[in-house]
């Protein structure tokens, strides 16, 4: 399966075209839209998120409810467009003084002036519309369907923020994913301990009140994937390779790590790798889940857990200095709006990206045409499986 994302942050719509996806796969918009207002929730958000109230339109490839196996879009329209139109249109606009209102002025920690370069964009704007975090939205769109066609293999995901700048929630993972789904949709920065969610708020407006912003870590956790998705055979079939890409890949993410991750530099092996156990009536399983679910590139059946770090948003009211690319003077002007923390948006992008890979791995193990065929071969692979 593979899918495109388009759209610009304030153009008129962002659009994924989705291809591969078997026939069969019940859709719910409803539960995308649910996604979607998830992402862009969370304490420190800015207020473009006050303009938009993120609704996905399906425009091909679902019919009464399933999908027919043909390429499946997905719109999400942007309301601040309506703000933008002579800006952002595709032909020269009459005013010229619109055309004279250029991005000059490149933004550290932001795409600007590495994509000004190498585009030959002297307007940053056409880098700055694309680099965008406002993309993830149609990720997520994405990720909430390849949540739904995990639905009937048994695979659930769940995310929750650990840590807003330097403020940690050590609460150990629920054994129960619905658990973790319902406390962290009641948390405003998506942790489990009421207590650090306070501090966390109070570290995150107290940035806001220096001008400064904050980043964090994000964990995922996928119950219910069998033994073998993925492969060791090549480099680019490992999944948990895939997946580290995948979440690297969403603005902001500098770090990934799996199960105890970094801390398996100060751990001797033994007290890193995860015993194997078999019981008649649970098959193969592991005494403990230190390495987060994957060896060799493959699930080993045990929950897989992915963290991701997220720098602190570059935009910030404490303006750092930059060089205007026309005078090449020093400058350092304050912006008109952005979030401070997006840490908990993010952790909800980081579930529909870890979805996403576990969704095709899905079809790759299972081919991918009609559901009925993929979930024979499950139920057979799972019989041969557990015999083993
Ligand atoms: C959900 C989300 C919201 C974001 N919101 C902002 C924002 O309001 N202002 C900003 O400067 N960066 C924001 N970012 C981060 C930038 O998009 C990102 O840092 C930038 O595109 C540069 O890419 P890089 O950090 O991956 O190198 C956000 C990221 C995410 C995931
Ligand atoms: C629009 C979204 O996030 C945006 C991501 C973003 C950035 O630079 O990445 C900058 C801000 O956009 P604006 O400059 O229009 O205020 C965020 O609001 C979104 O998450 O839907």
């Amino acid at each position: 399966m593979r899918f495109l994302t388009a759209g610009e942050s304030h153009g008129p719509q962002l659009t994924a075209i989705i291809e591969g996806l078997p026939s069969e796969v019940a859709i719910d918009i409803s539960e995308i839209n649910r996604e979607l207002k998830r992402r862009q929730g969370g304490h420190g958000r800015g207020r473009r998120m006050i303009i938009e109230s993120d609704q996905v339109q399906i425009l091909s490839g679902v019919r009464h409810g399933k999908t027919t196996g043909a390429p499946v879009t997905l719109v999400i329209e942007n309301r601040d467009w309506a703000h933008w139109q002579d800006i952002m249109g595709t032909q020269v606009p009459e005013d010229t003084e619109e055309i004279k209102k250029q991005v000059t002025k490149p933004r550290p920690g932001h795409a600007d002036l590495n994509g000004g370069i190498k585009y030959n964009h002297r307007d940053m704007r056409n880098v700055l519309e694309r680099s965008s975090a406002r993309e993830t939205a149609i990720r997520v769109a994405v990720g909430a369907i390849a949540k739904q066609f995990l639905k009937p293999f048994g695979i659930d995901i769940a995310g929750r923020v650990t840590e807003i700048g330097g403020v940690a929630d050590g609460t150990p993972l629920p054994d129960n994913i619905e658990e973790i789904k319902k406390t962290t949709e009641a948390s405003p920065v998506r942790c489990l301990d009421p207590e650090a969610a306070r501090k966390m708020i109070e570290a995150i407006d107290r940035a806001k009140e220096n001008g400064d912003s904050l980043g964090g870590i994000v964990e995922v956790v996928a119950t219910g994937a069998p033994i073998g998705l993925g492969s060791h055979v090549h480099y680019d079939r490992k999944l948990d390779a895939r997946i580290a890409g995948a979440v690297l890949s969403i603005n902001a993410f500098k770090g990934v790590e799996f199960g105890i991750g970094f801390e398996m530099a100060h751990r001797p092996g033994s007290d890193v790798h995860d015993e194997i156990l078999w019981s008649e009536e649970a098959g193969y399983t592991r005494r403990t889940n230190r390495l987060g679910g994957f060896e060799g590139g493959m699930t080993n059946g045990m929950p897989i857990i992915v963290r991701g770090v997220m720098k602190p948003i570059p935009t910030l009211y404490k303006p750092l200095q930059s060089v205007d690319i026309n005078t090449k003077e020093p400058f350092s002007a304050s912006i008109e709006r952005s979030d401070n923390c997006a840490v908990p948006a993010a952790s909800v992008v980081c579930e529909a990206v870890v979805a996403w890979e576990l969704a095709n791995a899905v079809s790759e193990k299972f081919g991918g045409d009609c559901l009925t065929d993929m979930m024979a071969g499950y139920a057979a692979y799972r019989k041969r499986a557990e015999a083993f």
